[in-house]
């Protein structure tokens, strides 16, 4: 039988001593490693242990400050992304390197685009981009659409698609699914397949582990900088990894009994907005965390943003009882208006959201971990409308402390943190704030395993102290660790309720693809169908 892998097994890339400083802080330290043609490495490690510096530096993106490279025995310190593209090393970053204003098509094929006596040939160019979309699955989507206009996860499968040239000797996948349905994950994981069979050698930088058994031969783990592990991945069990990335065993919550829950804190009946929420009760209660899972455009995001006041409902109410709340909140909340007028009108009554896109919606990049930190929360660090520096610098360094966020020190802009780290001062954001509803969407995206397990008992915390949490999640296995109840969501309907103890993987996976029976709607316990449904 042919061999389908030419040149598996050879070294691809050697990486010698590599290091890299910012001016005082060592991030990254004597990383040697061999990449091998028709192989993905996985690379994993706490966040900030330094895997992004380490794949940029790859790609010419970040220049490192001490080391040495070659890729097939020659020297190779590329000075830029452009210079390392053209000898075959390419990356799919995790922040999308594609020009929103340029066409599907002009951003696939920005460095080659087709020319007809000197006019870029559009109808060539339309075909070429449609043969590399159809790679990734994406044939439906028309080529000559700005790239802005398509949602996150189709833009992150064109920066994909763009990386997957007949020329790559090297590809680096920084985070790669983050944003992607298991659908197209699929592809994704179908092309890896490919690329490999062609000789080609992958890093794949993930925290999700069942991700890195599926796609990678060999794991190397880093930690603070300093790579300590390269190991196999056939037979690595998943505990035995994370104990390697984190130096410790993490524990799993996942048989927990349910928390006891107290008075309902929320209340919202008939919440509509277009076709994403048509018609959502949902009741929050204190001492309870309530997940929702669901698909991709679900609705779930949605429902939030109403929640929060972020957008108005088209229909319905959203009412605080006041229940658990200080007296002067008490009162602030029954004269609540039942739809938001605003996130400010929301926050002031005593709800907290928790964003999802920490870039576009959460953080102030340029601005440091402290200003960050106190800005929800002005009156945690303020007298008399007057910021108080000492106090806002004394908050930021217990979440700093708290959170474990790995960084130089409270002034560091959060735009030169890890992306994980970036996450951690969102939730410090809010964890200081007197809450008694917290809204949380897709809260651990990026976190590592161990910080996760401090978040989780963080919420935790919140919980036993009478907050009514609820937790949007695509990691089903978040949900069942960390929630007393989770509610399905299906094309802008809640379709089924699980409670703890009666749900499965794959009864919740059911009802997200919609195989839920009709009428399995509401807030409330799961009705005996469901938990019938439930058992394994
Ligand atoms: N421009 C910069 N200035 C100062 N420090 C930086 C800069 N860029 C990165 N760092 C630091 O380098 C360290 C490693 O960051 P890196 O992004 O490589 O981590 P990571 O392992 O990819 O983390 P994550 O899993 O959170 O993405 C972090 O502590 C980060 O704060």
């Amino acid at each position: 039988m042919n061999d389908l892998r030419p040149g598996r097994g050879a070294v691809a890339m050697t990486l010698e001593g590599m290091g890299k400083d910012y001016g005082p802080s060592t991030v990254l330290d004597g990383v040697t490693l061999e990449l091998r043609a028709g192989e993905c490495l996985a690379l994993t490690g706490e966040n900030g242990a330094g895997k992004s510096t380490l794949a940029k530096m790859l790609c010419g993106l970040v220049e490192p400050t001490r080391g040495r490279m070659a890729l097939d025995g020659q020297p190779f310190a590329p000075r830029s992304r452009t210079q390392a593209e053209a000898l075959g090393v390419r990356m799919v970053l995790q922040e999308l390197g594609l020009v929103p204003t340029l066409t599907v098509a002009e951003n696939l094929l920005l460095d080659r685009l087709p020319q007809r006596l000197g006019w870029v040939d559009r109808g060539a160019l339309a075909a070429q981009a449609r043969m590399q979309l159809a790679k990734v699955g994406l044939e439906h989507i028309d080529p000559m659409a700005p790239v802005g206009q398509l949602g996150i996860g189709l833009q992150q499968m064109v920066e994909i698609a763009r990386n997957l040239r007949d020329g790559n000797r090297v590809l680096v996948l920084d985070e790669p699914t983050a944003m992607l349905t298991s659908r197209e994950i699929e592809h994704l994981f179908a092309q890896i397949d490919l690329m490999k069979a062609r000789g080609v050698a992958l890093v794949y930088v993930s925290h999700r582990l069942e991700e890195l058994q599926r796609v990678a031969e060999r794991v190397a783990v880093l930690r603070d900088g300093h790579l300590v592990d390269v190991l196999p991945m056939q037979g690595l069990s998943e505990p035995a990894l994370v104990e390697r990335m984190v130096g410790h065993a993490v524990e799993s919550l996942d048989a927990r009994p349910r928390r006891t829950a107290g008075p309902v804190l929320l209340r919202a009946r008939g919440l509509r907005r277009g076709k994403r929420v048509q018609g959502v009760d949902v009741e929050l209660r204190a001492g309870e965390v309530l997940g929702v899972a669901g698909l991709v455009g679900a609705g779930r995001t949605e429902l939030l943003r109403l929640l929060y006041g972020a957008d108005r409902a088209e229909a319905g109410s959203i009412e605080l009882t006041g229940e658990g709340m200080a007296q002067g909140a008490r009162t602030a909340a029954r004269k609540a208006v039942p739809n938001w007028r605003s996130p400010m009108q929301a926050m002031r009554a005593g709800i907290a959201l928790v964003t999802e896109d920490r870039k576009a919606q959460g953080l102030l990049l340029p601005q440091s971990i402290r200003v960050n930190t106190s800005l929800s929360g002005m009156q945690a660090v303020a007298r008399g409308g007057w910021l108080r520096p000492a106090a806002e610098s004394g908050l930021a360094q217990r979440m700093v402390k708290r959170l474990r966020i790995r960084a130089r020190d409270t002034e560091q802009p959060v735009g030169t943190l890890s992306g994980g780290n970036q996450q951690k001062v969102i939730f410090a954001r809010w964890l200081h704030r007197d809450c008694p509803v917290v809204l949380l969407d897709e809260p651990t995206r990026g976190v590592d395993v161990g910080a996760r397990a401090d978040l989780y008992a963080e919420l935790d915390a919140m919980a036993a102290r009478g907050k009514a949490l609820m937790v949007v999640s695509s990691d089903l296995r978040e949900l069942m660790e960390l929630c007393d109840r989770i509610s399905v969501m299906h094309e802008g309907r809640i379709v089924a309720t699980f409670e703890r103890g009666q749900w499965t993987a794959q009864a919740l996976l059911e009802a997200a693809f919609g195989e839920a029976a009709p009428g399995e709607q509401g807030p409330g316990n799961a009705t005996s169908k469901q938990a019938k449904r439930a058992q394994p």
